[in-house]
């Protein structure tokens, strides 16, 4: 089966109904980590069917739930984002969402710029910065593979927006990181999620300020 067809059955799967440019722009992005992995240093993967399955469907798991969530428009930070995981993965399915992917890695950030400017992706940036120091403010604040959920929140505290939301991506569901959570966040979702061609575990910890 062709990688098109295989995304687009993933996606089906998922809920979600590729439009040919959404298609083509997500297959283009697959191809650009595997071109650019060597100099970027962006994956430990290396062909394009693990990171169809690993990389691009896991990333669109969250856009279903997003869309519950966040069903207009709204500034998004990709908090350790690396090769823009899943920050450009929503940059292409949801061109209201203004996505900034940060990363503490300048070439990881200059890696993202370039699919903006290669794909056309006007609503997606690169930004080069530790996530302390950075300032501004996002109603939606997300990260895949990044920290504890503990590290997440206090790293990002300052730049959550009144009434916005934290979207952790993960694996098995980590009671432990959940407990430790310190009382300036609290989860008030946790959402188990299947990943077609993925045998493993997933969810996405969904956490606000408390009050919010
Ligand atoms: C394991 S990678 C995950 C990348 C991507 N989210 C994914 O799922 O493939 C974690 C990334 O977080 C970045 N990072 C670590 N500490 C950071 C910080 N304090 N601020 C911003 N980025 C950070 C690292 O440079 C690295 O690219």
């Amino acid at each position: 089966m062709s990688q098109e067809q295989l995304l687009r059955d993933g996606a089906a799967a998922l809920g979600l109904s590729l439009s040919d440019a959404q298609c083509q722009r997500l297959l283009a992005y697959g191809a650009l980590i595997l071109k650019w992995n060597k100099v970027y240093n962006l994956t430990a993967l290396r062909d394009p069917g693990t990171v169809l399955t690993h990389h691009l469907l896991d990333s669109l798991s969250v856009i279903a739930p997003l869309g519950r969530e966040c069903p207009e428009k709204a500034n998004l930070l990709d908090v350790g984002a690396g090769a823009g995981l899943p920050g450009v993965v929503i940059a292409i399915l949801r061109d209201d969402i203004q996505v900034t992917c940060l990363d503490a890695v300048a070439k990881k950030a200059a890696f993202v710029q370039q699919v903006a400017s290669e794909l056309r992706l006007k609503n997606l940036r690169g930004l080069h910065a530790r996530v302390e120091a950075l300032t501004g403010s996002y109603e939606l604040i997300s990260s895949r593979a990044f920290a504890s959920l503990a590290d997440f929140v206090s790293g990002s505290h300052h730049l959550l927006a009144p009434g916005g939301v934290w979207m952790a991506m993960k694996g098995r569901v980590p009671d432990d990181e959940i407990a430790q959570l310190p009382p300036e966040s609290e989860v008030f979702h946790v959402e188990q999620l299947t990943v077609p061609g993925l045998d493993a575990e997933r969810c996405i910890v969904w956490m606000r300020k408390p009050g919010a």
